[in-house]
């Protein structure tokens, strides 16, 4: 048995493409949607992901602000620039790219971006008005595994999904996601405390596995016919991506999103869409 592959690049490009029509709308009516981003200090991988968002705006019609600082760099200035994209009319949504250095305050210098602009859906306010089951902007990578699933046709309602892993833009909230009565899944989240995470994945009909840990997920914890996300980053020696599940997954999961072309084309995808829906709802607001 081979698994369909759950295809993000092409989703994405589904995606943009439908999204190049939106801002084409926004434009005709004078609004420029534009996004910010705020890169601090010189991760290879972070500038790289930068960038692509960046090319990402370029090809649907989305302006970019483009702000970065050294890695030397304290609260304060980092703070001064999140004030002065929450004040820029020219900016609809910006992200702070994580993870910013060590010693630095993440969740005040999230608490600190506008709601209104929050175009990673991180801000406690977004979060919590997804607990509480109110629109808000959805955090982009969580909402990609929920969409890329579903432009597939893998069955969400009713499944059971394990999430292996904790962290603040995954792991966290994507119960929050697939929990909602829209999406109706049973969810059980394992992380690197959890006693015999086999046993939990061998119960799963779909495993997001957004560990870090690379090849976590082995062939044999794999229920034949499940769908696996593979969303973990790590790099190898060579700088090459390395994902949480083993390649051997293939040959027993019913679908699997490789890594890359799975999950990270999706972030982005989100991401844009996230800017797009600020500018039209801003719109609304501006013609009454
Ligand atoms: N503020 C945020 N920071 C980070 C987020 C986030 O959602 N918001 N997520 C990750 C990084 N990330 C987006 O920022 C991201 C990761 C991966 C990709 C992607 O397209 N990956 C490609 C492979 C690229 C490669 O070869 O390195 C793929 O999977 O095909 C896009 C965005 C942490 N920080």
């Amino acid at each position: 048995m081979s698994a369909q592959i759950l295809d993000g690049r092409a989703a994405a490009a589904a995606i943009k493409s439908d999204l190049t029509a939106r801002v084409a709308v926004l434009r005709e009516r004078g609004v420029t949607p534009g996004l910010g981003t705020l890169l601090v200090g010189d991760d290879v991988g972070s500038q790289k992901y930068v960038a692509g968002k960046h090319r990402d705006c370029a090809a649907v019609g989305i302006a970019s602000l483009q702000r970065e600082l050294p890695a030397t760099a304290g609260q304060a200035e980092i703070e001064a620039v999140v004030h002065e994209l929450n004040a820029d009319p020219a900016c609809t949504g910006y992200i702070v790219q994580l993870p910013l250095p060590r010693g630095i305050d993440v969740n005040r210098v999230l608490e600190l971006i506008d709601p209104a602009k929050d175009a990673d859906g991180l801000h406690p306010t977004n979060l919590g008005r997804l607990v509480l089951g109110q629109p808000a902007p959805l955090p982009c990578t969580p909402n990609g595994v929920v969409t890329l699933l579903r432009r597939n046709g893998v069955e969400i309602a009713g499944a059971h999904v394990v999430v292996v892993g904790r962290g603040v833009t995954i792991g966290r909230s994507i119960p929050l996601l697939l929990t909602r009565r829209s999406e109706n899944a049973t969810v059980t989240q394992v992380h690197t405390g959890t006693r015999d995470l086999a046993a939990h994945l061998r119960q799963a009909d779909i495993i997001v596995a957004a560990a870090g840990v690379p090849h976590l997920v082995k062939p044999e914890d794999v229920k034949p016919g499940a769908a696996v996300l593979d969303v973990g980053v790590s790099r190898d020696e060579h700088g090459k991506v390395v994902g949480d599940v083993h390649p051997g997954v293939a040959e027993v999961a019913g679908w699997l999103s490789p890594n890359p072309g799975g999950v990270g084309p999706m972030t982005r995808a989100m991401l844009l869409q996230n800017v797009v829906e600020a500018a039209e709802r801003a719109t609304a607001v501006v013609g009454g």
